[in-house]
Order: structure tokens, then C-alpha cells, then sequence
């Protein structure tokens, strides 16, 4: 057996507000599920808009080195509250995290959704939601292309370019054709192609194209405001939807919302290459207005630590953490506190 069979060298990012929370509880599940079987090195990184705040840093070039020597790394979430003004909108989340996404080449980001058996949904019965987001993780509107003319004037001029590229747009679909042919082989392109319609025909004629390479998979296309229509009405429909990086951020909260809630949505920022270390948080942003309260719902983050476990092929861990989740979830009664959730997922995969 090779030595990764055997040992974990994990870098853990806590972040803001309640990441730290929800991380603790992830951290305690992962160890809890490989017991003795793997060695896991925890080195913590205290990065964020807390640590901006400290320090003026959002992500040095050396601690970014520092990230790419581990196998995989567990992220909480970064984020002040929207209205504190003693950080200026969007560094934390472009200058840290986005730059971590982009600089470990984080292209394909997994956003499962599935709605547990137990689970209230506003909408969906049970057993109507099983479906993944594959949302392309590097490019789109998120590069920072853009900038304002005139600021502040009459005559302002604000641009944010989305930026998509046949090699990343090719690579993304071919990784979401794969997984629909090892699912139920039903592919979605959300997009907006009746107005986008340079990045959207890009998008479009790459998944035909890809297409003719999985003659088992069937894909459809929907329009990203008709496709909310059916995430609400009718997301038995969705088997894999693969979409760009702004509507797959905005798709993945409502999917959350609907199968649930945002406490227990996980995901995946993977490098399918291998070339840096992938990266798996909840969906879930750093939730000011319930942070340090021991209220936030750790299971995001715990099924984000499976999804690791099995990113390094420890797919029986990841296997006991799912069941215990699924089982967790349905035997929810009470309010319980976030180190609460963790310790009983946490007793169930020991
Ligand atoms: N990956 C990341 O680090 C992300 C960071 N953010 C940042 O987080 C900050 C807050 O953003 P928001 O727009 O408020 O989104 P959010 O996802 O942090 O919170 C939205 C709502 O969901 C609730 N919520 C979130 N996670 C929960 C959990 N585990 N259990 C129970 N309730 C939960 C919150 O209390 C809030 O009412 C901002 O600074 C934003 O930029 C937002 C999204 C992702
Ligand atoms: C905070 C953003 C950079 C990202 C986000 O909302 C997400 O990835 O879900
Ligand atoms: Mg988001």
C-alpha cells in the first residue's frame, strides 16, 4: 500500500464567523471516521477578513506555496457581515478565496443536492431531489475583469467581464459528461445563450460537442431563469446540470434551499488534474448574523469532509460519515447546538 493509503496531510482554513463552528465539528468527524486506520497532519491557517482585519493580509504568495504542499484542504467559510464598513466589499472573497480557487485551479466545483429522507422541504417531496451542479470554478464573471470609468460620476461606467474559454469551458463539461454517465446520464447546460450570446453559443457547442463522446448520456438544455422555474416546480428532472460560475454559485443556494437547507449543502472545489490540492467547504458563506452562538448546522460542512475523504480515495470513511448524516438527519427532533450535531455524527462513525 502506498503511503497515502495510510496518512493525510490536511490543511484546515476555519475562516469567519461561523466557519470556525462548523470546521471544528468537520475536523472532529473526519478524525473520528479514520480513527486509527490514517494519519491525519492537521496544519490550521488563520486567513480571512478577522485575519485582514489583524494583519493587512488576504493571501500572501508564501502561504499560498504553503497550501499547495498538502493533500487536500478543509475551508469553513471568509466573509465579514454586508454591512461592516471597516472592510471594503469583496477583498476577502476575491483577494482570498477566489485567488485560492483560481491559483489551485479549482475548475470543477461540485455542488451535490439531494433531499435526505426526514428532511422538510419547502417544496419537494421525498425523494424527488438527487442531483449534482457542476459549476465551472475559474473563469466566468468572477475573474476580476472589469473596472469602473469615471467613478463616482454621472457618466460611471462599471464593467465585469465574464471571461470563458473553450479549454475551460471544454473541461468542465467533459468532467460533468463523466459523472452523468456514471449517474442516472442526464445532462442540463443551464446558461443564458437568448442574451449571453458569445459566452452562452461557446458553452452550447462545446457540450454538443463533447456530447458525441457519450452516446449514454442524454443532455437538454435550459435557459437559467426557466431552470429555477423547474429546480421549485419539478428537480426530479436534474440529474447533472453543468453551468458557469455565476449561475452555479446562484443555482447551488436555491438547490440548498430547496432540498433543505443551506446547513446541509456541501461542496467541492476540485483540481480534476491533480496539480494542487482540492478544496472542500460548505456552501454556505460565514453567516454574521449567527456567528459564536453554536446555532449554525455543522452538516454542510461534515458531508464536505466526505466528500474529501473520497476525493483521496478513502471511500470508506466518507462512506460511514454519509450514513451517519443520512441517519442523524432523519432522527432530528430538537434544536441541537452545532458541537452537539458534530459529537453524535462524530459518535456514529467512531
Ligand atoms: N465560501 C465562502 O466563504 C462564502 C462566503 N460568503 C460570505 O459570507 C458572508 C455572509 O454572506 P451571506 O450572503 O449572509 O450568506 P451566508 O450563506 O453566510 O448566510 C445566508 C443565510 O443562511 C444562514 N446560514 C448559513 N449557513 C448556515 C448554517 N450552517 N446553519 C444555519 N444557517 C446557516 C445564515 O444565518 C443566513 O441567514 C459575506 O461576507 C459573504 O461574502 C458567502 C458565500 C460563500
Ligand atoms: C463568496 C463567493 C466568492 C463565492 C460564493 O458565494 C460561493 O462560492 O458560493
Ligand atoms: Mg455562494
Amino acid at each position: 500500500m502506498t503511503d497515502a493509503a495510510h496518512h493525510i496531510d490536511l490543511a484546515v482554513i476555519p475562516g469567519d464567523g461561523i466557519g470556525p463552528e462548523v470546521t471544528a465539528e468537520a475536523v472532529k468527524v473526519l478524525l473520528a471516521a479514520v480513527g486509527n486506520a490514517v494519519d491525519v497532519a492537521l496544519t490550521e491557517y488563520e486567513l480571512g477578513a478577522e485575519h485582514w482585519l489583524a494583519t493587512g493580509e488576504t493571501l500572501p504568495d508564501a502561504t499560498l506555496e504553503r497550501l499547495r504542499s498538502h493533500d487536500a484542504i478543509l475551508f469553513g467559510a471568509v466573509g465579514a457581515a454586508p454591512g461592516d464598513t471597516r472592510i471594503p466589499s469583496g477583498l476577502i472573497e476575491r483577494e482570498f478565496l477566489l485567488k485560492l480557487r483560481f491559483s489551485l485551479d479549482h475548475f470543477v466545483n461540485l455542488r451535490p443536492s439531494r433531499l435526505y429522507p426526514g428532511v422538510p422541504s419547502p417544496l419537494a417531496a421525498p425523494g424527488t431531489i438527487d442531483f449534482v451542479v457542476v459549476r465551472e470554478g475559474t473563469e466566468g464573471p468572477y475573474t476580476g475583469n472589469g473596472g469602473t470609468l469615471r467613478g463616482g460620476t454621472p457618466h460611471e461606467v462599471a464593467t465585469e467581464v465574464s471571461l470563458n474559454t473553450a479549454h475551460g469551458v471544454e473541461r468542465v463539461v467533459r468532467d460533468a459528461f463523466v459523472r452523468a454517465s456514471g449517474r442516472r446520464k442526464k445532462l442540463t447546460l443551464v446558461h443564458k445563450h437568448n442574451v449571453l450570446v458569445y459566452a452562452g453559443h461557446l458553452w452550447k457547442r462545446t457540450v454538443e460537442a463533447v456530447a458525441a463522446d457519450f452516446p449514454d448520456v442524454s443532455h437538454d438544455y435550459l435557459h437559467v431563469d426557466a431552470a429555477m422555474i423547474f429546480l421549485v416546480t419539478d428537480p426530479s428532472r436534474f440529474d447533472v446540470i453543468v453551468t458557469d460560475n455565476l449561475f452555479g454559485d446562484i443555482v447551488t443556494d436555491l438547490a440548498a434551499a430547496v432540498s433543505g437547507g443551506i446547513g446541509l449543502a456541501a461542496s467541492a472545489n476540485l483540481n480534476m488534474d491533480r496539480t494542487a490540492p482540492s478544496m472542500f467547504e460548505p456552501v454556505h458563506g460565514s453567516a454574521p448574523d449567527i456567528a459564536g452562538r453554536q446555532v449554525a448546522d455543522p452538516t454542510a460542512a461534515i458531508l464536505s469532509a466526505a466528500l474529501l475523504l473520497r476525493h483521496l480515495g478513502h471511500d470508506a470513511p466518507a462512506e460511514r460519515i454519509e450514513q451517519a448524516v443520512e441517519q442523524d438527519i432523519a432522527a432530528r427532533s430538537g434544536a441541537r447546538s452545532t458541537s452537539a450535531v458534530g459529537d453524535a455524527i462524530a459518535a456514529a462513525v467512531s
